[in-house]
């Protein structure tokens, strides 16, 4: 049986303006489920920062967003130095949104030292350097952290070594951060979204893979941007305060059964 798809209205049931007067950094807000994160900050009354490395995508997401409560920033978080003068010039910050990510699907033995490397900067270390960049800002406004990852990743997840082993990084940082960070008043959660259909999806793998892994998902069907985009707005609203350090999939229960056939 699959489950319904909620329609992006439905995703949204969170009070207005949960998040006013708050400051949020979004990363990677030009496309996809970052975009659909910083549009639904803003309609819930967040200020929002956007950084990704392509100002363009950024721009169409300012159109999008028609307030001057969005800014942004071509910024590659890679270059570590750069991303940490540039989150530590934002001052107090209530929600870091390290969603900016990704990685290409290869069998393990044909990744190089050079590959595995790439995906584990973006989707651990960059990552890493962002929080601790960010701890003062979000220290001073008691602040929140949604980092990004994948569901089920110490479960195998074939074609994806490296980014697997990225992604189980994140959550392990994100508990060893929530429980070190509490004294400062900083909570941090780690979301795993399963199987969204972005356009970035769409290039990683085949359309005919991405419905096999859809179709092998428990209630039947992909994660929508607007539940993700909802989840992260209720992690940064206070809503699940009494969740620390928590990794939690959003995933159609994507991460219960055995991982789809792909490559590796
Ligand atoms: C069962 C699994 C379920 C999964 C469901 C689907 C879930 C979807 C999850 C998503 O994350 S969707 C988001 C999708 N968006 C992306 O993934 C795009 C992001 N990818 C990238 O931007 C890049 O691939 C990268 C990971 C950042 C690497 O970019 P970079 O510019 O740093 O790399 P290069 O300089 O081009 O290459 C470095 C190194 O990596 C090797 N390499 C690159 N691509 C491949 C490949 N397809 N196969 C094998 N190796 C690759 C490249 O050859 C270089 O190594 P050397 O040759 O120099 O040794
Ligand atoms: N779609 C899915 O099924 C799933 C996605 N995820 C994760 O969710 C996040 C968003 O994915 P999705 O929206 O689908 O994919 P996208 O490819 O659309 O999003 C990735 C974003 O990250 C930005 N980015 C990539 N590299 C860098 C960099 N070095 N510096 C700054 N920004 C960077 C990209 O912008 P630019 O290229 O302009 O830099 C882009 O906006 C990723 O971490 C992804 O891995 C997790 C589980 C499932």
């Amino acid at each position: 049986m699959i489950a319904p798809r909620p329609t992006a209205q439905e995703c949204k049931v969170l009070p207005a303006a949960a998040l006013r007067d708050r400051l949020a950094l979004v990363t990677g807000a030009g496309s996809g489920i970052g975009r659909a994160v910083a549009l639904r900050l803003l309609e819930l009354g967040a200020s929002v920062v956007g950084v990704g490395r392509r100002a363009q995508r950024l721009a169409e997401t300012a159109e999008l967003a028609k307030t001057s409560r969005f800014r942004y920033q071509a910024l590659d978080l890679r270059d570590r130095p750069a991303a940490a003068e540039f989150v530590a010039g934002l001052g107090g910050l209530d929600l870091l949104v390290n969603n900016a990510g990704g990685q290409f699907v290869a069998p393990a033995a044909e990744i190089s030292r050079r590959g595995f490397d790439a995906v584990t900067d973006l989707n651990l270390t960059a990552q890493a350097s962002l929080l601790l960049a960010a701890r003062p800002g979000l220290a001073a406004r008691g602040g929140r952290v949604v980092n990004l990852s994948l569901s089920a990743p110490d479960r195998g997840l074939p074609g994806h070594a490296h980014s697997a082993a990225a992604r189980a990084g994140i959550a392990a940082l994100t508990r060893s951060l929530a429980r070190r960070w509490r004294a400062e008043d900083i909570r941090l959660f780690c979301l795993a979204p399963g199987t969204v259909l972005t356009a970035g999806a769409g290039e990683e793998l085949p359309a005919g893979d991405l419905a096999r892994i859809v179709a092998r998902t428990p209630l039947g069907r992909d994660t929508t941007p607007g539940e993700v985009a909802e989840w992260v707005a209720a992690l940064g609203s206070g809503a699940a305060d009494a969740v620390s350090g928590a990794l939690i999939e959003v995933d159609g229960g994507a991460g219960l059964v055995a991982a789809a056939a792909l490559p590796g």
